[in-house]
């Protein structure tokens, strides 16, 4: 094993389905490699079908029982869990860095907000509040309580490994529900590791499964099995439409966290260096592979070519490398298609008359998988990278004129997840909030992701909201109850 662990029994090579790690009915495994040497990291089974549905068998029963539980019992295995997962933060890092590519320091912030959300949804277990309502007629009470939907299929992305498991599973078990989850293949050893912490704080057998293998094959089997009442899925909105539709035929409730193409605009009254700083932070995070990067960031023209150096200036100092290696600040990309294209845009934007003050190249010396950061400016919506998540190291400039001209240019897309804008006018501050139309807007920050808020898009950026106290309600119905007595 290639992965320096204190606990090497945490790395798992084996899909875990009722409570028993198990191989492929095949016996088939795929390498999974290291995005920044390229050298395999372990070895995933294979699964398909066949024992997709033997874990929604498994699911079904243990949801029958863990849905008996009390709340406060729900909450305390969770709890357990969340423990487990901080004491082990330095393994789990190790491996989300080993299959993922980013900097410990980054995968061990992920690690602490997964254990945050846990904490968070081990309370909120306790808070699905029914209703009495006043009733017209005398004779008659009124009521309605919240029950765990039931069996849920959940579907998870590469790019943060846990983190995005944990925003899913974590309410759909508080709630008395049971998961059967598939990771994505180029990361499933911290799914896997996450669901042996799991096993050790007590969730009961069946209750947390996750396969690994054909995504179609498993897709399609949680799509049509009847028994999966809920799906729940992030990545990709191409990907998230095909499963909206597969899930129509059985009419499945589903949780869509999907693409994004977030503006990120700077008018000329913004605090420049915090709006720099907070371009780095938003749009360099795992190497620009996240869904609420800065996608286009929109100068008003009085201050461009100022923003325009400072940002220059920071770029050129990101550290870039292995994630292993101290202080570097950005990791690889995922693959070699991410490479390729993040530079063909890159590369059509120069075409049409876009420069590169800053990168604008692999970086083949460090690896296969390295591109530099990049700073783009004189970016016009007639280039591909003005409608396509970029989901690389790459900042776009556009110049804009008016604020009418800037909510205008954010809006123009299909997407709609987040949006940040940076001004010291109050009243601007309030009319481009309420003019955006995203799920979520960062006014003067460039940082959204907490436990204890609504993580989501509008538009085709998805369905539904992870976090805060809208986050249970996903995997929670609501049964009206109406009770006649003798008055
Ligand atoms: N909105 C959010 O919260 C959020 C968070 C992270 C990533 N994302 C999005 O995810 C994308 C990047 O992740 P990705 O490349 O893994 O996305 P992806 O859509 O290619 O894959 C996501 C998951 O779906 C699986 N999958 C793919 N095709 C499938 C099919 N036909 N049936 C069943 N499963 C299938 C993959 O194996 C993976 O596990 C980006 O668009 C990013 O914006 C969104
Ligand atoms: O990539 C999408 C993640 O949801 C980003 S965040 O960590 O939640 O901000």
């Amino acid at each position: 094993m290639s992965v320096p662990l204190k606990d090497e029994s945490l790395f798992r090579q084996q899909a875990f389905i009722n409570g028993k790690w198990i191989d492929a009915d095949s016996g088939r495994k795929v390498p999974v490699y290291d995005p920044a040497t390229g050298k395999e990291v372990g070895m995933m089974p294979w699964m398909g079908a066949a024992e997709t549905r033997r874990a929604i068998e498994a699911a079904e029963r243990a949801f029958s029982l863990w849905r008996k539980r009390t709340a406060k019992e729900r909450a305390a295995v969770l709890r357990r869990w969340r423990d487990l997962i901080l004491l082990h933060q330095d393994d789990l890092a190790q491996i989300m860095t080993a299959e993922q590519g980013k900097p410990l320091a980054e995968a061990r912030g992920e690690i602490v907000s997964s254990a945050g959300y846990i904490e968070w949804f081990a309370e909120e277990a306790k808070r699905t509040y029914g209703e009495t309502i006043p009733a017209g007629n005398s004779g008659q009470q009124l009521l309605t309580i919240r029950q765990p939907i039931g069996v849920v299929a959940a579907i998870t992305p590469w790019n943060f490994p846990i983190q995005m498991i944990a925003r899913k599973c974590a309410p759909a078990l508080a709630a008395g529900c049971a998961v059967v989850m598939k990771p994505a293949p180029q990361t499933p050893f911290s799914a896997l590791a996450l669901a042996d912490l799991g096993q050790r704080a007590g969730l009961p057998d069946g209750l947390f499964n996750i396969v690994t293998g054909k995504a179609g094959e498993i897709g399609d089997e949680m799509t049509s099995n009847h028994i999966v009442r809920k799906l729940s899925f992030t990545g990709s909105t191409v990907v998230g439409k095909v499963l909206m539709e597969k899930c129509a035929l059985t009419v499945k409730q589903v949780s869509m966290e999907l693409g994004g193409n977030a503006p990120f605009i700077v008018f000329d009254d913004a605090d420049l260096d915090r709006a720099v700083n907070h371009v780095i932070a938003s749009k360099f995070r795992n190497a620009g592979q996240t869904c609420v990067c800065a996608n286009r960031i929109m100068v008003q023209k009085g201050v461009y070519d100022d923003f325009a150096r400072r940002l220059s200036e920071r770029v050129r100092g990101l550290k870039i490398g292995p994630g292993t290696e101290d202080g570097v600040f950005l990791g690889p990309l995922i693959d070699d298609r991410a490479i390729d294209k993040v530079d063909d845009l890159v590369k059509d934007a120069l075409s049409k008359g876009a420069k590169a003050p800053v990168g604008g190249a692999p970086l083949k010396e460090l690896g296969a998988q390295f591109y530099a950061p990049t700073v783009l400016t004189d970016v016009t919506q007639n280039m591909q990278v003005f409608h396509k998540e970029i989901f690389g190291p790459v900042a776009p400039l556009y110049c804009f004129e008016s604020e009418e001209e800037a909510v205008s240019l954010a809006n123009a897309t299909r997407y709609g997840l987040a949006a940040y804008f940076f001004s010291q006018d109050v009243g601007r501050v309030w009319r481009v909030s309420e003019a955006l139309e995203y799920g979520m807007v960062g006014a003067n920050s460039g940082t959204l992701s907490s436990e204890a808020t609504p993580f989501g898009g509008i538009k085709e950026s998805g369905i539904g909201r992870e976090g805060g106290k809208y986050g249970i309600q996903e995997y929670l119905e609501i049964k009206y109850i109406n009770m006649g007595f003798d008055a």
